[in-house]
């Protein structure tokens, strides 16, 4: 995807007219310049040309600005389009994917690579107009002499060939310069996610800071400023070169043959008429280069083409099942790979079947795979390997996306939403407010509208506010990833014996990973793992 074909895909209707008026624009500069030279090489003051002249400011002054607005209008809504098709991209993109690329990366794309696209959306309408002033410049040549054409138009391609060599070897330092953003990005999410660990140890923050901040924004600092710089000094050559043409036309040339005033003047007057359109053309390189290499970065995070995923999120799928027969899982499997592939780590093969209204516990030490194996369960993740049955009915990866929208879950790395609307449920306040009293937040948290009044809360409170919209969600199928290890004893005992058998009570299929034994025998099974296997399944055990 280039530039172009971003703002095609925007409006190409909108594109087509502002380019037709950018055109006119350009022809009626034109038009000014031959006004002026056909004047300046006549005696005598014509009225016509006057009416030509005053004409041709005004169609100018507004095909100008008309074409702007079109224009800004145009990339205003490329943008917009760019920066809402990223996020549903990134949102449709397979978790593991995302979870590879790491958030700085993402952070970094959203923010970097959507301003340098944006920078060059804002250039594009004085570009398109000054391309078509170059056009109908020189066609004006062309008509006053072909010869001379032909000369300038060498000399022309001879600067344009430099210069982009040059502009070639600029590209590369700016590509070295968004390496290095990524890297800063990283920096960033430390600043924000350790600010605590940074602030306690002043040697650690100093280290952070001197060392690896510092570093990285200089180099990305210093490779923009060599890019930038070498632009600079190309632009300055190509400048210069259309000096040497003018000087070629008006002192060279005349010694060979004898060439009419009017078109020695012609000459001299449009060549430096253009100076300035391609000026602004050639400064629009660097910005036009950046943006190619913001492109080309979100190319390769894969984001922008992860087509398949997408287009599954955006099929009508039969509407999600509201009570869970059966859960098959048969010989899954999910592998984290390394660049060792020693040190990768494989969850599985995994063979499990639940019910409807069964309780199963997933147990087992830390980094056993617990968190990867309900990550599989609830289509987060796609299975290597394997098959998964929802009621009978294959799991495919066209239709993951319905079998996820079964699942409720809260995970030990939840996020909490405060708008409970966005469930796409109609819940009265009041029921809400109900469900707060009970989670023992209502002192705390108060609902309007369906929206939280705060969620800076206790990490505990948290919790229960992410249980809450699993509750309100109201899906066949809960997961619980280690819940009860933030809640007081008695709290987690209320987790354990009053909401989760209520839950089986109305027939909701509940996956619990617990850490918390003496609850284990609430619970109508136990998946006990080993370093990505199943040890033991055991049944209900009892007190
Ligand atoms: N995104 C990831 N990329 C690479 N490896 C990962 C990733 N997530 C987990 N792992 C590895 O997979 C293994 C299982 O991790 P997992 O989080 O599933 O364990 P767990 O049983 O939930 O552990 P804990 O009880 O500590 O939460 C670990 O060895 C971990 O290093």
């Amino acid at each position: 995807m280039n530039l172009i074909t971003l703002l095609l895909r925007s409006s190409w209707k909108i594109l087509t007219l502002a380019t037709c008026i950018g055109l006119l624009s350009g022809v009626s500069t034109a038009g000014l310049l031959i006004t002026i030279n056909t004047h300046i090489n006549q005696s005598s003051l014509r009225i016509i040309l006057i009416y030509s002249f005053i004409g041709l400011c005004l169609v100018k002054f507004l095909t100008n600005i008309i074409s702007k607005y079109l224009l800004i209008n145009l990339a205003e809504k490329a943008i917009v389009e760019l920066r809402l098709t990223l996020n549903e991209r990134i949102l449709s993109a397979p978790l593991y994917h995302l979870e590879k690329l790491g958030k700085h990366r993402i952070l970094a794309t959203l923010t970097d690579d959507v301003l340098a696209i944006s920078r060059t959306v804002y250039i594009i309408p004085t570009l398109c107009i000054d391309m078509t002033i170059v056009v109908s410049c020189l066609l004006y040549l062309f008509w006053l002499s072909p010869t001379i054409f032909f000369l300038v138009v060498i000399s022309l391609l001879l600067g344009i060939f430099s210069y982009q060599q040059i502009a070639y070897k600029a590209t590369s330092f700016f590509t070295l310069a968004r390496q290095q953003e990524d890297r800063l990005f990283k920096h960033f999410q430390s600043i924000t996610e350790g600010t605590k660990e940074l602030k306690l140890h002043k040697e650690r923050r100093q280290i952070f800071l001197k060392q690896e901040l510092r570093e990285t924004a200089q180099l990305s600092r210093r490779n923009n400023v060599v890019g930038m710089t070498i632009f600079a000094v190309a632009a300055s050559w190509g400048n210069s070169l259309f000096f040497v043409v003018v000087g070629l036309v008006i002192f060279a040339l005349p010694t060979f043959q004898t060439i009419p005033n009017h078109i020695l003047s012609g000459y001299a007057l449009t060549i430096l008429y253009l100076l300035s359109p391609l000026d602004y053309i050639m400064s629009a390189v660097p910005t036009f280069s950046q943006a190619t290499v913001a492109l080309q970065k979100l190319e390769s995070l894969k984001l922008l083409l992860s087509n398949r995923c997408y287009e599954s999120n955006l099929m009508n799928w039969d509407e999600a099942d509201n009570f869970c027969y059966s859960l098959e899982f048969l010989g899954i499997t999910h592998t984290y790979h390394q660049d060792s592939e020693d040190t990768a780590f494989t969850l599985g093969p995994i063979d499990l079947t639940v019910s409807g209204g069964e309780i199963v516990f997933i147990v087992g030490g830390n980094g056993s795979g617990k968190s990867t194996l309900i990550k599989l369960i609830s289509g987060l993740y796609i299975p290597e390997s394997g098959k998964i049955y929802f009621n009978s009915k294959l799991v495919t990866t066209e239709n993951q996306e319905w079998f996820r929208q079964h699942f409720s879950a809260v995970f030990s790395d939840f996020y909490l939403f405060d708008n409970l609307f966005n469930l796409g449920k109609n819940i009265a306040d009041d029921k809400i407010q109900d469900y707060l009293v009970q989670l023992q937040v209502d002192k705390k948290v108060q609902i309007s509208n369906g929206i939280l009044s705060t969620t800076l809360l206790s990490q505990g409170q948290r919790k229960r506010l992410a249980l809450l919209t699993a509750y309100l969600e109201d899906r066949p199928i809960y997961v619980f990833d280690e819940w009860a290890s933030d809640q007081d004893p008695v709290f987690k005992k209320i987790f354990y014996t009053q909401i989760l058998p209520e839950l089986k009570s109305k027939g909701k299929t509940v996956i619990v990973v617990t850490h918390d034994d003496q609850y284990f025998y609430l619970s109508d099974r136990i998946v006990k793992l080993d370093y990505g296997k199943v040890n033991n399944v055991y049944k209900k055990v009892t007190p």
